[in-house]
């Protein structure tokens, strides 16, 4: 098991002069760190879930403070320091989302997200799926995509928009649960899902590197009203978001605006 120690060391030992590559070596070592933890444990999940949440934590500003000194860093688990509002680049960091699914050991859909925002803009990003494949970056680029033949839309397991079997049933598509808005974000990104829809309460930590991995995939994003999606604000909530292909970024926002 990796120790804090170990997770120290490792930060120190970093160098990487490419945000996009950085962001990748950081979320796949989070995830490393993240599936060494879980391995073969048998302790509550709420242990699992808070030790998880704070091991990937330490090791992401370990890592930023050393090779990125001048950065702020906006995360899930730290306090919010406010000078990142003066800020040039902010990096915007979800050290484990999808807690819950992480917490059950067969799952996995959990991810580990890390953004870097530059004077108003997402500019990098990385998404890591440890158990699932490797790590999604914004060096993507688009890809063909066969048109699907019954759109599947992703959503919340636990928390799936109210208005989201009215959208289903209006586009004839299919609704697909899952956790994480990172895995689900990254299943449309590989193709195994049409768009995923969230609404009813998220912060930019949940959104900011599953959105410019998108982005670069050629992926629609937005809020659920079409409006686009901005960081680093004062408030991070940021409560909806939807990611999709782009020829149905139109009928999926239409059929929003009349099941809201
Ligand atoms: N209504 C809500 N309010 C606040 N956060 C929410 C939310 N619904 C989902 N989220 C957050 O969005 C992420 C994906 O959720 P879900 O798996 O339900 O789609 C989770 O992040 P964390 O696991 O990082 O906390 C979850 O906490
Ligand atoms: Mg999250």
């Amino acid at each position: 098991m990796t120790s804090d120690a170990d997770t120290e060391t490792i930060a120190a030992r970093m160098t990487c002069d490419s945000d996009v590559e950085l962001a990748r070596l950081l979320a796949t070592h989070a995830g490393v760190i993240l599936l060494r933890l879980r391995k073969g444990k048998r302790v509550p999940a709420s242990r699992l879930k808070a030790d998880g949440d704070r091991r990937s934590h330490d090791f992401l500003t370990a890592a930023l403070a050393k090779l990125r000194p001048g950065d702020a860093v906006l995360s899930e688990e730290g306090a919010d320091d406010h000078a990142r509002l003066e800020a040039g680049r902010v990096w915007i960091v979800d050290p484990l989302d999808g807690t819950r699914e992480y917490s059950e050991l067969d799952r996995d859909d959990w991810a580990i997200h890390v953004a870097l925002w530059e004077n108003g803009e997402l500019t990098a990003g990385a998404v890591a799926l440890p158990g699932l494949g490797p790590t999604l970056t914004s060096e993507l680029s688009p890809r063909p995509r066969p048109a699907a033949a019954q759109p599947r839309i992703l959503v919340s397991r636990s928390r799936p928009p109210a208005y989201a079997e009215t959208v289903a049933e209006k586009l004839g598509a299919e609704l697909v649960p899952m956790g994480s808005a990172g895995a689900k974000a990254m299943a449309v990104v590989r193709g195994q899902a049409e768009a995923y829809l969230h609404d009813g309460g998220q912060y930019e930590w949940d959104s900011a590197a599953p959105v410019v991995v998108a982005r670069a995939a050629g992926l629609h994003t937005s809020r659920v009203d079409g409006s686009p999606l901005r960081y680093n604000n004062p408030n991070p909530y940021q409560p909806d978001l939807l990611i999709c292909r782009p020829e149905l970024a139109d009928p999926i926002l239409q059929a929003i605006a009349t099941a809201k």
